[in-house]
C-alpha cells in the first residue's frame, strides 16, 4: 500500500548540502496503522512531506497505490493527493467560518459530490467520531479533542487510501489523547483505512502494533525502546517491517 524505496533527502544552503534522510525502506500493507517515532530534528515532517508527496527526495521511490508518486508532475500530484491521502494535523486546521459539518463536507466540495450525498456521509462520520450532536456549531465552540474528532472525520470523508497524522494529540491533555488514538483505532479497524501517525511521543507509538523510528535521519529499530509509564519494553516486539534497517538502536528514550 505505502513503500518507501532507499528514499534520501538532502536540503541545499547556499554551497552547503545537509544530508536529513538517508536510506529510509519501509512497507505499510493495506488496513495497517503504524507509528513513526522520532525525536525533534531526526526527520519525521521531511519524511511526511516526501511520503504525502509535498517534496521530492532526492533519491529513492515511494509507492502508494502501487503508483511511484515520486515521478509525478505537479498536477498530477495535487490530483493524486486529493483522491488517495488524507491528513490530520496537530493544530486541527478546521475553517473557522464554516460549521463543523461543512468542515468535513469541504474536500468533497472540490469533488462535485451533491449537497445531499456529501452532507449524509458528513453526518455518518461526526456519529462514528462521536460528536455528531455538534455538527451546526463552528469549531471555536468545540474544545481541542472534539476539534480533533472533526479532523479525523474530515480526513475519512474522501475514503483515502492513506492518512497521515502529524503529531495528532501534540495539543492535548492525557486523557484526551487516549480517546482521540482510541478513535483513530476503532476507525482504523472498522473502515480499513491505512494510519501513519507521526509522533514524538512514546505512549502514543506504543499503543500501535507496529512501530517504526527515526534517528538523526536512520530508520533504527525500535523494539528496544522502554515505555516510560511502565519502564517496560514496548509492545512491538521485534520488527515485523520489511527494509531492515542498516543502523541498531541501544535502548533508549526519545524525548
Ligand atoms: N527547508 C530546510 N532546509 C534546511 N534544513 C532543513 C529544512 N527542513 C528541515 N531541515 C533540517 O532537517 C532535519 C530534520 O528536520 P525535520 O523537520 O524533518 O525533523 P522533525 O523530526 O520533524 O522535527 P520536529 O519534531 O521538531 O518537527 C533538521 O536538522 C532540520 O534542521
Amino acid at each position: 500500500m505505502l513503500r518507501l524505496e532507499n528514499v534520501s533527502h538532502s536540503f541545499k544552503n547556499g554551497n552547503e548540502v545537509l544530508k536529513v534522510l538517508h536510506n529510509i525502506q519501509f512497507e505499510v500493507q493495506k488496513g495497517e496503522m503504524i507509528a513513526l517515532l522520532g525525536s525533534s530534528g531526526s526527520g519525521k515532517s521531511t519524511l511526511l512531506n516526501l511520503m504525502a508527496g509535498l517534496m521530492k527526495p532526492t533519491e529513492g521511490h515511494i509507492y502508494i497505490a502501487d503508483q511511484d508518486i515520486v515521478k509525478y508532475g505537479e498536477n498530477k500530484l495535487a490530483v493524486f493527493r486529493r483522491k488517495h491521502i488524507g491528513f490530520i494535523f496537530q493544530a486541527y486546521e478546521l475553517i473557522p467560518t464554516l460549521t463543523i459539518r461543512e468542515n468535513v463536507e469541504l474536500p468533497l466540495v472540490f469533488q462535485s459530490v451533491s449537497p445531499s450525498k456529501r452532507r449524509k456521509k458528513a453526518m455518518e462520520l461526526l456519529e462514528m467520531t462521536g460528536i455528531g450532536d455538534k455538527a451546526s456549531l463552528y469549531p471555536s465552540q468545540l474544545s481541542g479533542g472534539q476539534q480533533q474528532r472533526v479532523s479525523i472525520a474530515r480526513s475519512l470523508i474522501t475514503e483515502p487510501s492513506v492518512i497521515f497524522a502529524d503529531e495528532p494529540t501534540g495539543n492535548l491533555d492525557t486523557k484526551t489523547e487516549e480517546e482521540i488514538i482510541r478513535i483513530m483505532m476503532a476507525l482504523n479497524e472498522s473502515m480499513k483505512t491505512t494510519f501513519v501517525i507521526v509522533t514524538h511521543e512514546m505512549e502514543v507509538a506504543a499503543q500501535m502494533k507496529k512501530t517504526i523510528m527515526l534517528r538523526d535521519g536512520y530508520l533504527v529499530q525500535p523494539e528496544d525502546y522502554i515505555t516510560p509509564a511502565a519502564g517496560q519494553r514496548g509492545p512491538n516486539g521485534p520488527s515485523s517491517l520489511p527494509g531492515v534497517p542498516v543502523h541498531t538502536e541501544e535502548a533508549g528514550e526519545v524525548s
